[in-house]
């Protein structure tokens, strides 16, 4: 049985209240899934000393795919890793399209990670234009083995999000969600089949309270990586609870 996950990307959202606020309100309840909250870079230090003594984890939006140096604007894996986080996010298709990450630096970014001891979550997912192209297979192929060429598995999650799904409120149909998942675990089983049974695999774009528990049913589908709806404690404690187990 492979370990539930639900982790909240808050994106270039929230503050220090959204930060008390949602430990608050989410540190009361106990969940089947693992529970992550990756806020903006300056808040990781106030969620760590805030989720102490809870169930929640902390992850970061992105690293560097540098440990050190002249680097200005970056943050290393490394750092994130000594304030507490365990997670973080790569290949994000807002950090592919808006800031130029191709699937080699998404490479890079993901043996930096895993080299400073954190779980990459390594995000994939097609545009609009390529899934009505019948290219989602290809594209998530490309993204998926070019970013595991050097990586550990036993330190990886995989996000399937759907670049039309992420913020427009038009998700993927559990289907056509479990058939790229089924794909992407077909894919890590051609590197190591025993591992890949037990890689976390999650589904984001426009996960809400009313669609998480049948995205999450299918088979291939182990928890969410939520955007929108995890800064809404409601929607975001419903999500975390939808998860099969
Ligand atoms: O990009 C996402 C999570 O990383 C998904 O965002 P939404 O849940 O807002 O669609």
């Amino acid at each position: 049985m492979r370990q539930s996950l639900v982790i909240a990307n808050w994106k270039l959202n929230g503050d220090l209240e959204l930060v008390n606020f949602m430990v608050s309100a989410l540190a009361s309840e106990s969940y089947t899934a693992d529970v992550v909250i990756c806020p903006p870079a300056p808040y990781l230090s106030a969620l760590q000393q805030r989720t102490q003594n809870t169930e929640l984890a902390v992850g970061g939006q992105n690293c560097s795919s540098f440990q050190q140096g002249a680097y200005t604007g970056e943050i290393s894996a490394s750092m994130l890793k000594e304030v507490g986080c365990e997670y973080v996010l790569v290949g994000h298709s807002e950090r592919r399209s808006l800031f130029a990450e191709d699937d080699q630096v998404v490479a890079s970014k993901l043996v930096a990670a895993q080299e400073a001891g954190l779980t990459a979550v390594l995000c994939v997912g097609e545009s609009l234009t390529q899934r009505e192209a019948g290219q989602t297979m290809s594209v998530v192929k490309q993204q998926l083995l070019s970013a595991l060429q050097n990586a550990d598995l036993n330190r990886l999650v995989v996000a399937y999000e759907p670049v039309w799904a992420i913020g427009t409120g038009m998700t993927a149909s559990p289907e056509q969600a479990q058939e790229v998942h089924q794909e992407i675990r077909a894919l890590l089983a051609t590197i190591d089949a025993q591992q890949a049974q037990k890689i976390s695999l999650l589904y984001g774009g426009s996960v809400k309270a009313d669609n998480a528990e049948i995205i999450f049913a299918q088979e291939d589908i182990d928890g969410g990586l939520i955007g929108g709806a995890s800064l809404v404690a409601e929607q975001f404690r419903a999500i975390c609870s939808a998860v099969k187990g």
